[in-house]
């Protein structure tokens, strides 16, 4: 019998055990900071040789070079060619239909010209070179191999390093053939926050870039959240979340699958469930129990179902998605009548699967949709991997005479307010007599 918390909304320390169980410390401690400051400095100190050490210590390899670790072009191409077809049709529909979901994201430059002729916009560039980090610790991942380069793709990036352990040597074909048809530049067999730190500082073999994005455990997470600054970042995507909202209709097997489908990533994934309705939780936890028999990563299910499962009994649907709004998870499933109408009120989740025949797990792989989410709670200020994450923005200003001389009356006096007055002088110079 599993003993997953339970909590009620009537329950006096109700959000006090709520945030408690949310908390980014329940799943990250001061061991696994240090551990992490500790590996991307010794990285930035001795490059290509801690990556090696590392790599061969974590992944259990036994590398003598980097150059063993980088996997070619050719290796990608030949994966391609050797998967069943049934798997590398699979790999592209699912590449095409985030392909045409991107395409919506792509920002472009504007400007508009003002009555004296002075212009005004913003100049949409891609990214130079962008790291792209696969997980591949507990499970291979080659939806995120598409996840992280098609919408880079589309944004127009040239260069696209990729990294992903290979645990015990054994490299996954899947992953190789994703990183083929997704035109990946070169691919690094290294992981965790070593590879992060290889890619925010360089090595002599791993090129330095401008932004690490993609999702992975909690030391990458962590590597990432130190390495902001060096380099970009595009968000939080720590061990994943499920938040499912069931109003007591849904088939308690699917809500517990569901459930199951988060869990089974990781010991520090998190999956709960709210709803308004007593016996329809019980019902949820008899399946639980009875399908978790058959699960062949029943291990790594239960610890995170005991350790940081939660089923919250609200008092009613408003309250429900008042606890989903403060959890603001990486993954919110309305498993309701009025899906539609719910959403609306949603204010803080990475992505909402709407009504009980959307399974989060379409949106894992194929629905089109990012699945590079913001985890512990960052959705309530980051948003899904996107084309935008691989764009930057410059302003532009293109001052006429006329414009000049007004905008220089403006800009000395507030200059002057200020006591700058080399920048008084210089809009001053540009003011007709
Ligand atoms: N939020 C999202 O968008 C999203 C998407 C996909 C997957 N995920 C999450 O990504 C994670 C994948 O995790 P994973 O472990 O399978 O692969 P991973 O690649 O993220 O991590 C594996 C690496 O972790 C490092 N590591 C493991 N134990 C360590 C230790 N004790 N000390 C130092 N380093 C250590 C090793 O370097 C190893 O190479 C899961 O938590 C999953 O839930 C999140
Ligand atoms: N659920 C993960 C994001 O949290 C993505 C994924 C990939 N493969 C299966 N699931
Ligand atoms: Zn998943």
């Amino acid at each position: 019998m599993l003993n997953i918390t339970e909590l009620n909304t009537t329950d006096s320390d109700f959000w006090t055990k709520l945030q408690d169980l949310l908390a980014w410390e329940s799943v990250s401690d001061d061991a696994v900071f240090n551990t992490v400051n500790g590996i991307l400095k010794d990285v930035r100190k001795r490059g290509d040789a801690a990556v090696v050490e590392y790599t061969n210590r974590f992944d259990r390899m036994s590398v003598g070079s980097m150059t063993e670790l980088e996997i070619p072009l050719a290796r990608l191409q030949a994966a391609l060619e050797n998967i069943t077809p049934e798997h590398r049709a699979a790999l592209e529909q699912a590449a095409a239909r985030l392909k045409s979901y991107a395409e919506h994201q792509l920002l472009n430059s504007w400007s508009y010209t003002e009555a004296d002729g002075t212009l005004l916009g913003q100049q949409v560039t891609a990214l130079d070179r962008v790291g792209l980090y696969v997980p591949g610790g507990k499970a291979a991942y080659p939806s995120s191999v598409l996840m992280n380069a098609v919408p880079a793709k589309v944004a127009g990036v040239p260069e696209l390093i990729m990294v992903v352990p290979t645990p015990d040597g054994e490299v996954n074909e899947l992953v190789l053939a994703a990183a083929a048809i997704s035109n990946v530049d070169r691919v690094f067999a290294i992981g965790g926050a070593q590879a992060v730190a290889a890619l925010a500082y360089g090595t002599a073999t791993v090129p330095q870039v401008d932004k690490v994005v993609g999702p992975g455990n909690i030391y990458v997470a962590t590597a990432k959240r130190m390495v902001y600054g060096t380099v970009g970042i595009d968000m939080i995507a720590g061990p994943s979340e499920i938040l499912v909202v069931c109003d007591g209709k849904t088939n308690p097997d699917w809500i517990a699958m569901d459930l199951f489908s988060q869990a089974e990533h990781d010991e520090d994934a998190q999956s709960i469930l709210v709803c308004p309705d007593a016996t329809f939780i019980e019902q949820v936890k008899a399946s639980i129990n009875r399908l978790v028999e058959e699960m062949p990563r029943k291990e790594i299910i239960s610890t995170s179902l005991r350790n940081r499962g939660v089923l919250i009994h609200v008092q009613t649907m408003d309250e429900a998605v008042k606890v989903a709004n403060y959890i603001a998870p990486e993954h919110l499933e309305l498993s309701v009548a009025n899906p539609r109408e719910m959403a609306t009120q949603i204010r803080h989740a990475g992505a909402i699967f709407m009504g009980r025949y959307t399974a989060e797990a379409v949106g894992d792989y194929c629905a089109g949709p990012n699945h590079v989410l913001p985890t512990s709670r960052t959705a309530r200020f980051s948003s899904p991997l996107g084309v935008y994450d691989f764009q930057k923005r410059s302003s532009l200003i293109d001052c006429s005479a006329e414009g000049a001389s007004t905008l220089g009356k403006i800009a000395s006096i507030l200059a002057r307010g200020e006591g700058l007055i080399a920048h008084a002088r210089s809009a001053e110079y540009r003011i007709k007599d």
